[in-house]
This record gives C-alpha cells, structure tokens and sequence, in this order.
C-alpha cells in the first residue's frame, strides 16, 4: 500500500471512528439521562412526605439512599421558595451552588424533578450525575476500534503487497509473451519493430546509420514440408542461434514472421552494414543438424540504412522489404542492398497487384492460343493456352509480368481455374464449329498443385467443357515438379488416371534428374525455346538429347520458339514430333484460331 493510500485509508478510518463514537455519546448520554430522570421521579416521590412536614432529616436520608448509584455526584431537594431543604453530596465531590445554576458543569448530567403532593407543588429535586462512565467507557471503544482498524489495515496492506506482487509478475509475464517469439525466444515482430522505432528516434542526433537486415530463409519450407514441423522449430532455432551470434549488444536479432528474421544494427557506415550482411550469410551458410540429417538454410538478405537510404520508420521497412524481394528473385542466398530504383519497382509491382485482382474480378484477361504442328504432316494437332492482360492504361501486359505476381500473391488459383474452364470450353466449342480435334495445352503453376482440390477443378472443366479428357494437356515446369516431388508425383498419377495428358514445360531448363523423369507418368517433353533458337548451328546437342531421351522414355517431343524454316527443318530431320513458334503461328485469340484450324490448308507446310 502506498503512503498516500495509507493516509487516505487512515483517514477515512478516523472519520467513521468519529461518526461511531459519536453516535455512541449521544446514545450512552440519552440512557443516563432516562436513568437519571426515572430515579429523580422515584426520589421526589419518596421525599414529598418529608418535604410536606418539614423533615429535612428523614429527606436528608432518603438522599443518601442513592449513594448506591455509582454515577450521582449531588441529590439536592429545594423547597417551595426555592430554598435548599436536604442535600447528599457523594464523597470527594464539591455542591452544586443551587438550584438555577445555569448549566451542568462539564462531564455533568443535571435532572430536576418536581416534587409534589396530590397535585400541590412542593419543591423541587436536582440529581447531578458524572458522565465519567460513559467517557470512560467511549475511551475503552475507542481504543478498541483504533486497534481493530489497525489490524484491518495491516491484513489489507500484506493481501494488496501480495496481490501486488502477483499483478506485477503476471505483467512481466504478459510483457514476455507479447514480446517474444515463442518457438526462439527471439524479440518477435512487434518488440522488433519497437526497437527499431526507439533506434531511429534516439538516432536522430548521432552520426552513423541504423542498418535493418530483413533475413528470409530460402529452404524453410521445404524443410517443413518435409522434415515436419517439429524438425522446422529446431532448424528455426539453430538459425536463431547463428544469428545471434553474429550480432552483438545493442544490435538486435528479431523474429519477424514464419521464416522471417531481422536484424537491427548500429553502424557507422554502409560497409559496416555490408559486413554484417556478409556474416550473417555465411553464418547461415554452415549446414546445420537435425535428427533427419544435415540441411543448408541459405537465406536472402535485404539491407536498408536510416537515415541514408531512408528518412522514417515505414520507408526503412518497405525499402528493406524491396531488397530482400530483389535478393529472392535475384536467386536467393544473397545480400541485396536497398537502391532508390527499388522503390518504384516495388510501386509498380504493388499498382500492378491491384490491377490484377481488378481484372480478374471484372474477367478483363483474354485467353489466346498458340497452334501446334505435326512436323511430319504439317497438320495443326494442337494449342497451348496463353493469357494476355489487355490493361486500360498499358496495353498488353506480358504474362512474364504479372504471372509471376499472380504466383506470389496466391492469385493465380483463380485464374488458373479460370483459364482452364475458358480453354476446354474453347476447344470443345471449336470442335462444333468443324475444327479437326485439337489438344489444348494449359500452363499449371506450383501454387495451382499445392490447392488441395485442383484435381477436381481439372475435373470440373472437363465435365463442364464436354471435352474428353485425352484432348487436355497440364503442363508442369521441372522446377514446380522438384518442388514438391511427393506431392506432385500423387497428384500426376490421379490426373493420369483421369486420362489427361502431362507435357514437361521448358525442359532442360531445370534439375530434373533422369531418375525422376522415369518415375513421372508424362505422355510428353517440350524443348525449350531457349536451346531452338540458336538452332542449327548450336543448341542441337541438347535438342537432340531431349528428342532421344523422349523417345528412350516413350514419351513424344514438341519443340516452342520455332521462327525460322532451318529451325523447323532440323527439327523435323530430328524426328520431333511436333513444333509451335511464331514461324507456325502466333498466339491468337479464339475466334482467329478457329478461323486458321478450319482454314484448308496448314501454314507449316508454307
Ligand atoms: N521468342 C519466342 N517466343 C515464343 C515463340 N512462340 C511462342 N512464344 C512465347 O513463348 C511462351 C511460351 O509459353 P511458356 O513457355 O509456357 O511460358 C509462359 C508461361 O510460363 C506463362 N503463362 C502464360 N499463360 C499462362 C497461364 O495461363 N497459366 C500459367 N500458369 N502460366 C502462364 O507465361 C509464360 C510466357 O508466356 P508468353 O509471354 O505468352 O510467351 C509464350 C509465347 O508467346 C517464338 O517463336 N519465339
């Protein structure tokens, strides 16, 4: 308890102390007073004889009778002049001066009594009694209710010490746990960004920077999805770990999110920055052990200083978050230092973000289709599916452009689903309208495999389409299949099953090992525009080894990029099956390719 509660505390004790005590007074003087006047009505009505025949002895006696009462000081009787007639006073007291002294002395309850005889008054009686007693008696309670009080305060200050106690544990407690990541023990996000802000306002008058590393782990996920989540909070740990002992006090090492670190420095200049970048990648760099074995948690690492690089709190974060995008797409395990172009593109990227999910929303994408040739025959066998994004203000928007965002942003499973509807209803509208049965080829995204009913979106297209499901062909790249190779194996049988057609995209671009590509069940290979494009002079090495592989593997072989007649021609004499290119046809919207599949004759054969 404070002293100023305390005090509060006394106070209002001694204020109800005073109200009880004094009720007590008036109580106790009232009770006297009755007593007093009963015993006065007795007295006057014992003496009246006395009085009557002129006996003071006998109402002197009557008087003294009364010495039995503990509290009487005086009993004296006045005759009807007013004349002191008898008059017992209790030993060690002085008299009272008579009859119409005007008050009690004080400590003093004075009663008179008329004294009378059938009606004739007599004279008049005055008892004097000390009110020692009740003093006396209001002192003891007093004492009482001050020592009560006391004890009362005394428990209540020992249960609010220890209420306190508690109240400020369980608030170290929360403090503790609003603060810091919990798998760690790191500063979680919050108290990371608290730092921060308290790092640029005491910065202010210092010279050197604030450097923020935004750390992103390139593997955790993968160590997630396969270790379990168990082996990803030691992993988590041990980086923690490693950082930490990268950075020393007042520096500071935060966990930000998932697989998301931070760190916060004090440096005197952009390489001291630097440098702590560089220790904190090749301290990540270091395998690192769990019960399932050793994994390599690489990260990328953007860097931003305040007050060089940025003048707040807001714009140190985002330009830290721009560079540490950078450093991802720019290959991950690196450090990328935040530059002013950095801002605009993360602008750019955020604008077109929005526009995106406008467009998908008002269904403002366009699927167009690519032809596909038979090399031997010349005959148009197929089509693979592109998106344009006619955008109001840009023009054509490339899908290299807003794919990628449609990826990061999770919105390319709606659009997905949705360029799979539109391409198998197309085909199967164009088969109506006599157009030979073509294949139709449609990009599918990791992101798309991960969504645990994509098998039944391919599904639902067929069945909505009336395409019979040999005509659809998912292509897969190599880097989404090694992604996640249990996953992605589950989900090619049961489309296989189904009776779609698989085709690798942009093959030998990847890693794929050949021991996989045995395992997958794939109907074809696509060789990449990349190795077609410097055909014939060089690029036929690998060209070549994808043809023989698809054919050792059983598997047909289409080459994309094909734009010039050599190119056409090599492939041909390679005994690829069937090609797509700009030399064949461009991509196109619906209505233009039927026109060209109903159209006689085949442009390759131009
Ligand atoms: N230089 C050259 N290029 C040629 C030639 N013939 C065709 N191309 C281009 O090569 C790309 C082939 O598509 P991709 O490898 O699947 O690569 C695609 C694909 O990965 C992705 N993409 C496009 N549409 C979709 C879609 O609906 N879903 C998904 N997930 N990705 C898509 O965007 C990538 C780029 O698409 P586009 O810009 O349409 O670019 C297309 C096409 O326009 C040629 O002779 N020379």
């Amino acid at each position: 308890m404070g002293v100023g509660q305390l005090a509060a505390a006394i106070s209002a004790l001694v204020f109800a102390g005073a109200i009880l005590l004094g009720y007590e007074w008036v109580a106790l003087r009232g009770a006297l007073d009755d007593e007093t006047r009963m015993q006065a009505a007795i007295v006057a009505d014992n003496v009246a004889a006395s009085l009557m025949f002129g006996d003071p002895q006998a109402a002197g006696e009557m008087l003294a009778s009364l010495r039995q009462t503990q509290s009487l000081r005086t009993a004296a009787l006045y005759g009807r002049d007013g004349r002191l007639f008898a008059r017992y006073v209790a030993p060690g007291h002085a008299a009272r001066p008579g009859l119409d002294a005007a008050m009690p002395e004080v400590g003093m309850l004075a009663v008179t009594q008329a004294v009378s005889y059938r009606g004739q008054a007599l004279g008049r009686l005055e008892l004097v009694t000390s009110t020692d007693r009740i003093v006396t008696g209001l002192l003891r309670y007093a004492g009482l209710l001050a020592l009560a009080s006391l004890g009362g305060l005394l428990v209540v200050a020992v249960v609010m010490a220890r209420t306190r106690a508690r109240v400020a544990a369980a608030e170290r407690e929360l403090h503790y746990l609003a603060n810091t990541d919990a798998v760690t023990g790191l500063p979680n996000r919050r108290a990371t960004y608290q730092w921060l802000e308290d790092a640029i306002a005491g910065h202010r008058a210092k010279a050197g920077q604030v450097a923020v590393l935004l750390i992103d782990l390139d593997n955790f996920k993968l160590v997630n999805d396969t270790a379990g989540h168990a082996a990803g909070d030691v992993l988590l740990r041990q980086v923690a770990a490693a950082l930490g002992g990268v950075v020393r006090p007042p520096d500071l090492v935060g966990r930000i999110g998932g697989d998301e670190f931070a760190v916060i420095a004090e440096v005197a200049d952009a390489a001291g920055a630097h440098a702590i970048g560089e220790r904190l990648l090749a301290a990540l760099r270091t395998p690192f052990a769990l019960e399932t074995g050793e994994v390599f948690a690489t990260a990328s690492v953007g860097l931003c200083l305040y007050p060089q690089d940025a003048p707040g709190m807001t714009e140190v974060l985002s330009s830290a978050d721009a560079a540490l995008y950078r450093a991802k797409s720019g290959g991950r395990n690196r450090l990328v230092a935040f530059v002013p172009e950095m801002t605009l593109a993360a602008q750019r990227r955020a604008q077109l973000e929005a526009d995106l999910r406008r467009a998908i929303e008002q269904e403002a994408l366009l699927p167009y289709y690519q032809p596909q040739f038979d090399c031997r025959t010349g005959a148009m066998v197929g089509v693979e599916a592109l998106l344009r994004w006619p955008h109001p203000e840009r023009g054509f928007v490339s899908p290299g452009e807003f794919i990628p965002v449609a990826e990061d942003t999770g919105l390319i499973v709606e659009l997905g689903r949705w360029v799979l509807r539109r391409a198998c209803a197309d085909v199967a509208a164009w088969d109506r309208q006599g157009a030979p049965p073509l294949t139709v080829a449609v990009n599918v995204s990791a992101r798309q495999l991960k969504e645990p009913d994509f098998l039944g979106d391919v599904l639902a297209a067929l069945h909505t389409s009336g395409l019979a499901p040999g005509r659809l062909e998912l292509e897969l790249t190599e880097s989404l299949l090694m992604d996640d190779v249990e996953g992605a194996l589950t989900f090619m049988h049961a489309v296989r099953v189904a009776g779609v057609r698989l085709s690798i995209d942009d093959f030998g671009t990847g890693y794929s090992s050949l021991a996989y590509l045995q395992s997958f069940p794939i109907n074809q290979l696509k060789v990449d525009r990349k190795f077609v494009q410097s055909l014939p002079v060089a690029g036929h090495t690998i060209a070549t080894a994808v043809i023989a592989l698809a054919r050792g593997f059983g598997l047909a072989v289409i080459a994309e990029g094909v734009e010039r007649p050599e190119q056409l021609e090599w492939l041909r004499a390679a005994g690829c099956d069937h090609a797509q290119g700009f030399l064949l046809g461009m991509p196109m919207p619906a209505a233009q390719l039927l026109a060209l599949a109903t159209r006689p004759a085949t442009p390759v054969e131009a």
